[in-house]
């Protein structure tokens, strides 16, 4: 298998107006083959979002990449506070589909101005009817409505301008793409089409790779094909998407599997174990293993040493438990020491507060077929 992306020892923090080091990213390596989608998942605050930005080079103050080495296709980029990023890389290389970027087009800007001013960012003398050219065949080979280039954003609905959206930031055949949060804002079936369109996009080979960015097991689950579970600025665990689900061998990511909210016919009195606690302060994160102070297996080492990384590049967990029990599964039952049963309602159940969850009904049923209004 050709790798795609080999990331090694990423480190970057977020300097604050008092002189903080916020260390949101530590020490972080990790391998995509080609043709796969890396999820990446963990709770909020973990550095997903960091992760993606040092990914997309993309970071930019009070973030401060301090250091790794990306290699993407062959090609090196050495990161640091000295490093200078070719602008050839970004868009072509790397490109980012950042969080909330439906929502960041100028409302007085067409689509077809926005494939101008993507395309033009990397090639100042691109012509407008060029870059206008290769936006129609993108569309038409994805099956996206051609005359949404000639749309304000508010015209379309948002399922279709996050399609809109992605097709834009892939123009120029990324590499790896980044998708921060893609699907978040989403109803199910627009979600369902964005994660349709991303696939096409592997096979069709627009990009090589995708990492989506998700704190969403369930819509992780669906699309990737390993997912890399963070904690505290570290990857807990790797592996599989199937096997990080249904067999994880770090508790955080057992924990994490555990509070994922599944809407069944009796989940008004489902009792939901959540992670007892919440995750550190990244100012002065705990010693050892970031997680000790929340999981029920931890021992005396836990709370001292740096835990050792089982296994391989492409499949670990970084646990004292996993290297003395390799291979097996985490005992579910044994990981969340305190239980706290919360009681749930219908919306929380679906991960939306109850105004959200109408709004969006309400705001897809507004949608025509297509997505774009006429
Ligand atoms: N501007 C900032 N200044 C200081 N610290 C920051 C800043 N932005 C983020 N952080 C810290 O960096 C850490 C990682 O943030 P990041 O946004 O990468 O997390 P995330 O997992 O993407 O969260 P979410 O799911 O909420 O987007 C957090 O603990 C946060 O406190």
């Amino acid at each position: 298998m050709t790798r795609l992306l080999e990331a090694r020892g990423l480190e970057a923090a977020y300097y604050t107006p008092d002189g903080s080091r916020v260390v949101a990213v530590d020490d972080v390596s990790l391998e995509i083959n080609d043709g796969e989608v890396l999820g990446i998942a963990g709770e909020s605050g973990c550095g997903k979002s960091t992760l993606g930005a040092i990914l997309s080079l993309t970071a930019r103050d009070p973030l401060r990449v301090e250091q790794g080495t990306l290699i993407v296709d062959g090609q090196q980029q050495v990161l640091g506070p000295r490093s200078r990023v070719p602008r050839t890389w970004r868009g072509s290389v790397v490109s980012l589909l950042p969080q909330g970027a439906m929502n960041s087009i100028s409302p007085t800007m067409r689509v077809r101005d926005l494939v101008f001013d993507v395309m033009r960012a990397h090639d100042r003398g691109v012509k407008r009817s060029d870059a206008l050219d290769r936006a129609r065949d993108r569309f038409a080979e994805l099956d996206l409505p051609v005359r949404a280039l000639d749309a304000y954003p508010h015209q379309l609905s948002g399922g279709m301008k996050q399609r809109v959206v992605t097709v834009v930031s892939t123009l120029l055949n990324p590499r790896l793409l980044i998708a921060d949060e893609p699907t978040s804002a989403l109803d199910v079936s627009s979600q369902k089409a964005l994660i349709d369109m991303l696939l096409q996009m592997l096979e069709n080979k627009i990009m090589s790779g995708v990492v989506f960015i998700t704190h969403d097991l369930p819509v992780l689950r669906t699309v990737s094909d390993r997912i890399a579970v963070m904690y505290a600025g570290k990857i807990a665990e790797i592996g599989d998407a199937e096997e990080i689900a249904t067999a994880p061998r770090h508790p955080y990511s057992a924990a994490l599997l555990n509070s994922v909210l599944v809407p069944e016919p009796s989940f008004r009195r489902k009792r939901v174990k959540g992670i007892p606690g919440s995750p550190p302060n990244l100012l002065h994160p705990p010693d050892g293993c970031r997680f000790h102070p929340r999981c029920g297996l931890a021992t005396d080492a836990c709370r001292t040493k740096q835990p050792p990384q089982v296994g391989d590049e492409l499949r670990f967990s970084a646990c004292f438990w996993s290297a003395e029990h390799p291979g097996e599964t985490v005992p579910t039952d044994r990981v969340i020491p305190i239980e706290e049963p919360t009681m749930i309602s219908p919306q929380h159940a679906a991960g939306q507060e109850p105004d959200d969850h109408d709004r969006l009904l309400g705001t897809e049923s507004l949608s025509t077929d297509s997505g774009v209004a006429r």
